[in-house]
């Protein structure tokens, strides 16, 4: 008798604005071809970790395929860090960064493929204060987008686009960012401080060319150029990357102290304001499947 397994999907039914009822019924059908079994377990955007987590450890799945965007894949790396078990990426959301730094696929039948498939990549999990972080975390005008984003009643790409105006009308900028590594200490002025693990921002901005993701260390980009305009037209790949624009740092542990309080985000999910994080790259990885 075939031994049958059983994958957790975990599906955001609002991430992306997209109705996931085609990506369900097709997970399904491809899932029953592998003679894999299906536990479905929809989002509520209160205590998922917690609820993943659970179901985890009651039901034992091999493998959970996050669908939606990269809030949804963060919150399945928290649930299930430090137990050894694979993730697949749907990417269904409306910033699909981290789908975008693995290559995958656009076909959703070829993505399915990909998350039930065998082929892996162990990305860092970088700890950021409380938080794990996997591909891109900032502090500053980026975070105040996404704040003024998550605020609205716009979903999408078009609600980014709506938020962009009056980000820079309400903007503190400039901040002023001390970062200390066991190396060096720098104190620079700036827009936007990165903290990268990956090259890419979701919007196909290669800001960051050293950015490996499992290479066990990240990258701190501090946008020093004040032309807000500018930097907004480079994380919208609108304009190449200027040389004189950014300062960066390589290193597997460093501390971030701002003057006053900045926004800060990890992985597009908005956190508050923030005068210090302390970041590290874990131990531990996070095996994820990869064309
Ligand atoms: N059922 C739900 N109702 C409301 N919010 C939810 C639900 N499920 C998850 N969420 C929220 O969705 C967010 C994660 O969305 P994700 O990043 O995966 O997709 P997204 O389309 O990129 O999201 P967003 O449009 O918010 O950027 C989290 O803030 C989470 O709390």
């Amino acid at each position: 008798m075939k031994e049958i397994k059983e994958i957790l999907l975990v599906v955001n039914p609002i991430a992306g604005d997209i109705d996931k009822k085609d990506l369900v019924e097709d997970f399904k059908a491809i899932s029953a071809k592998c003679d894999v079994e299906v536990f479905i377990y929809h989002t509520k955007g209160e205590k998922d970790i917690k609820h993943v987590r659970k179901i985890t450890r009651e039901r034992k799945p091999f493998k959970i395929v996050a669908a939606g965007g990269d809030g949804t894949i963060k919150m399945v790396a928290e649930a299930i860090k430090g137990l050894d078990i694979p993730i697949g990426v749907i990417p269904s959301g409306s910033a699909n960064a981290l789908a975008l730094n693995l290559n995958l696929p656009k076909s959703l039948e070829e993505q399915i493929n990909v998350a039930l498939g065998q082929h892996y990549l162990d990305v860092d999990l970088i700890s950021l204060n409380d938080e794990i972080g996997l591909h891109m975390s900032d502090l500053g005008i980026n975070a105040e987008l996404i704040k003024n984003y998550e605020s609205s009643t716009f979903r999408g790409k078009l609600g980014y686009l709506l938020q962009t105006i009056p980000t820079l009308i309400q903007s503190k900028y400039p901040f002023n960012f001390t970062v200390e590594t066991k190396d060096t200490t720098i104190t620079e002025k700036g827009v936007l401080l990165a903290i990268a693990n990956a090259g890419k921002y979701g919007t196909g901005a290669k800001v960051n060319p050293d950015g490996k993701l499992d290479d066990g260390v990240f990258e701190i980009l501090i946008f020093k150029n004040l032309d807000l305009v500018e930097i907004l037209k480079t994380l919208r790949n609108e304009v190449n990357l200027s040389s004189d624009f950014i300062k960066i740092l390589q290193t597997e542990k460093a501390k971030i102290t701002c003057k006053e309080p900045v926004a800060f985000q990890v992985d597009g999910e908005y956190l508050g304001e923030t005068k210090i994080v302390n970041v590290k790259i874990l131990p531990e990885k996070i095996k994820i499947a990869v064309p």
